[in-house]
């Protein structure tokens, strides 16, 4: 039988990891349910991860303070990845493993959401950022891979991603990112239709 290209075998892995996501339905409609309720109350959202987890946390924050799919008001959220002074100084001053937490004291206010992202589940910065959430109120959906890690059972939500190739990990976590962003709007957006917000 001829071999599969790396495309071929990529796409076939990504259709399994893919299909293996579908059970954590609920878990997507709570960590929604979590970010909706936070951002309609006022608080905001933070997120944080490391190489193409710190691109998908801005990329997740920016699909809320610009836009997702619909014309809506800009709501507050914070890439605890993107501001090169926080990052170098805490890492230079203190310690790598510091960067997210430092930062999650810095802005965290009691009831905003931090959402953090570790494929392996191991960063100590993404666990440290889990731990001082919750010591500071913060609610926490954790974006895992593999069985966990060491962040496995801190987080008020977890989206593990039972796989153990790094960048598919990733790709599923893309399609969950997308799917509350879709899920979290529709509420945004109905509490503007209910005139509990402005739309614009
Ligand atoms: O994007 C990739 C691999 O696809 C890498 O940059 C990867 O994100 C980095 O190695 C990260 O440091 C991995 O961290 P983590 O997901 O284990 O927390
Ligand atoms: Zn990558």
């Amino acid at each position: 039988m001829k071999e599969l290209s790396v495309l071929q075998s990529n796409v076939a892995d990504a259709r399994v990891v893919l299909d293996t996501i579908l059970e954590l339905e609920p878990l997507v409609e709570e960590a929604a349910r979590v970010l909706a309720d936070a951002l309609l109350r006022g608080n905001k959202l933070l997120a944080c991860g490391n190489g193409g987890s710190a691109a998908d946390a801005s990329h997740l924050t920016t699909e809320f303070v610009v836009r997702f799919h619909k014309e809506r008001r800009p709501y507050p959220a914070i890439s605890l990845t993107a501001n090169g002074g926080d990052l170098t100084a805490c890492g230079n001053d203190y310690s790598f493993d510091d960067v997210f937490s430092r930062q999650v004291r810095a802005f965290g206010l009691k009831g905003d959401v931090l959402f953090a992202y570790t494929t392996s589940g191991n960063s100590e910065n993404v666990l440290r950022a889990l731990n001082t959430a919750r010591q500071y109120g913060v609610a926490t959906v954790a974006f895992l891979g593999r069985a966990g890690g060491a962040c496995a059972g801190i987080a008020d939500v977890e989206l593990i991603v039972r796989h153990n190739v790094t960048a598919r990990i990733q790709e599923a976590h893309k399609l969950l990112l997308h799917t509350i962003c879709e899920l979290v709007e529709l509420r945004l957006l109905a509490a503007a239709e209910a005139g509990e917000q402005p739309l614009t």
